[in-house]
């Protein structure tokens, strides 16, 4: 995927433990200016104000929202508490440039290094981007810290201009390379977990369910299916899990191959084939006590999914949307 295949599709966001990632949002421009007005966010950063006004938000918001619209390679995320829906600060990429601010409230908690791992990978991952380019004052030393501790290396210095403080400081550049990214994440070996996954579509509607608490990525929104177990096929497997969880009765000629994830989350890595299912037998309901919903399209900008699925419903979107199948 590139950013050019981003325009015109819904964004889904980025969940991570504690954060969710979605684009810049008008919503968002009181918390932005309450935030955003205050010195000591504002001196350590390059191009930020300082007063900041509402309006200022205001003109910002307008502007990112019209250029991601325009399908430049840009985008601005907003960095939101994952239950609370909070707004917590701004990391963006711009042009080959990433950049990030959070709220001071919202500091020494660690949720600007949950977001920049789960932005850059991203970034590499979904986007192909090849590179990025990132700087920092020295003396920001916790900025410095998530930086090198993401693996970026140093480049270069030069001066950096502060808007707040109306003065030049050192700044110090780095980069990281798509290349290096890579090669650092998948440097330990992890299990490979086999999974198997169902787009169950009815009425031009898609069925996902809410992981629940006490699981891994409790909240976020799946699709039915689970662990294939030793000696099953995948269609066994998911005949029996959707037997399981949702009270259907599936046979092997009722499930479509679709396409299949192979997505290397930090302990493991998922290899999740995935059918597509319009007809099965039984009354289907949540017989786990889980949360289930019908969604359209564009409801998938409102709902984090594992970050396995994004190229999944992208592509289950290109496909079912055609057929007629997904509205
Ligand atoms: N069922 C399902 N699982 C998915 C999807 N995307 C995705 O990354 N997964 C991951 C979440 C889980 O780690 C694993 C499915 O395991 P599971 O649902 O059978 O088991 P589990 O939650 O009890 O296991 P665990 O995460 O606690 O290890 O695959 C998806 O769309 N559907």
């Amino acid at each position: 995927m590139t950013f050019e295949m981003l325009k015109n599709r819904p964004f889904l966001p980025l969940a991570s433990e504690r954060l969710l990632l979605r684009p810049i949002h008008k919503n968002d421009a009181k918390a932005l200016a309450k935030l955003a007005n205050n010195h000591n966010v504002s001196k350590t950063l390059a191009r930020m104000p300082y007063p900041y006004s509402l309006q200022d938000a205001h003109d910002f918001i307008e502007r990112k929202v019209r250029e991601m619209k325009d399908g430049s390679p840009t985008l601005v995320l907003s960095i939101l508490n994952r239950t609370s829906h909070e707004f917590l600060g701004i990391i963006s990429y711009e042009n080959g440039t990433l950049g990030y601010w959070l709220g001071e409230p919202f500091w020494g908690q660690g949720f600007m290094k949950e977001a920049f791992q789960s932005f850059i990978h991203f970034l590499f991952d979904f986007c192909e981007i090849p590179e990025f380019e990132i700087s920092a004052m020295p003396l920001n030393t916790a900025s410095v810290r998530i930086i090198e501790g993401g693996g970026c290396l140093p480049t270069f210095q030069k001066e950096l201009y502060s808007n707040a403080t109306q003065s030049a400081h050192l700044g110090q550049y780095y980069a990281l390379t798509r290349e290096n990214y890579w090669a650092r994440y998948c440097a330990k070996d992890v299990p490979v977990v086999w999974v198997v996954a169902a787009a169950i579509l009815k009425d031009q509607k898609l069925l996902v369910a809410e992981r629940p608490q006490g699981k891994s990525m409790a909240g976020v929104w799946e699709l039915p299916g689970g662990k294939i177990e030793s000696g099953e096929t995948p269609e066994a497997a998911l005949a029996r899990e959707l037997h399981e969880e949702l009270g259907i009765e599936v046979h092997h000629e009722d499930l479509k191959p679709l396409t299949f994830a192979s997505y290397r989350y930090p302990k493991f890595h998922l290899v999740m084939p995935f059918f597509t299912l319009t007809t099965w037998r039984g009354d289907l309901h949540g017989k786990e006590g889980q949360n289930l919903a019908w969604i359209s399209y564009s409801d998938l900008e409102n709902i984090p999914t594992p970050a396995a699925d994004i190229a999944l419903f992208h592509k289950l979107g290109a496909v079912m949307k055609n057929q007629g199948l997904w509205g």
